[in-house]
């Protein structure tokens, strides 16, 4: 599945964007399935009303070790793909970290420096609720890009909500980026820093992502970090 997607396509988008859709990756049933638990105890490792932090409206919830599937199958699924690409930009970004071919041996990194607790989450929004601008940094070490797959369908189970990505460039005012995405569908974006060319070498541009008021209905998404949290 992960595999068949036009990775060259999604590349260079990620490279002139800081972000690119997937296309669909899960099916309506697949989504309905992921979402559904979300009310349950068992499975989750904790839950964060996202208010109380000054973080928007709405909450979510981190799944527990072993993460279900998909969850678990899409985030070892998507690493051989974005390590690549993720060396690639630290490169170009001047930063030293670089990822190896297999995800375990980066989650053995990340266990060892301390970030032993699982960031793969379920979020749920109502009408009213909001994600406020932010970055998904849990500690030193950092894997570049992740994904968001949009559980609930446009249109019919919500309205509103848009994923919405803010870039921040030095010395200029900073660009807005909106990602429709259909149900199933997923978004690969920078999770803090992208590397831009300019006209006198590459530039690194602070990026930021959100989502925008949900006017009607409940959205629910599933948020797949490749880093591991502190
Ligand atoms: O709900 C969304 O679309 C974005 C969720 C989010 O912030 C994330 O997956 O990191
Ligand atoms: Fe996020």
């Amino acid at each position: 599945m992960i595999a068949a997607l036009d990775w060259a396509r999604i590349g260079a988008e990620l490279d002139a964007f800081g972000c690119a859709t997937t296309g669909p990756l899960l099916d309506a049933a697949s989504c309905a399935a992921l979402a559904a638990p979300y009310d349950r105890e068992d499975g989750f490792r904790s839950r964060i009303v996202m208010a109380r932090h000054g973080f928007g409206r709405g909450e979510y919830k981190y799944f527990a070790i072993p993460l279900p599937d998909p969850v678990a199958t899409l985030r070892a699924g998507f690493w051989p793909h974005l390590a690549p690409i993720a060396n690639r930009w630290n490169e170009t970004m001047g930063l030293a970290p670089r990822f190896p071919a297999d995800h375990a041996a980066f989650l053995a990194r990340c266990h060892a420096a301390g970030q032993t607790r699982p960031t793969p989450l379920l979020l749920r929004y109502e009408a009213g609720d909001y994600n406020c601008l932010h970055q998904d940094l849990y500690g030193e070490h950092v894997f570049p890009l992740q994904v968001a797959v949009l559980l609930s369908a446009p249109g019919r189970d919500f309205t509103g909500g848009e994923f919405v990505l803010t870039e921040q460039r030095p010395r200029m005012q900073s660009r807005a980026e909106v990602v429709p995405l259909q149900q199933g569908e997923g978004v690969i974006f920078a999770v803090h820093h992208r590397p831009v060319q300019g006209t006198r070498g590459t530039y690194r541009v602070n990026l930021r992502h959100g989502v925008s008021r949900i006017r009607s209905g409940r959205r629910h998404t599933l948020g797949i970090i490749f880093h591991d949290a502190a």
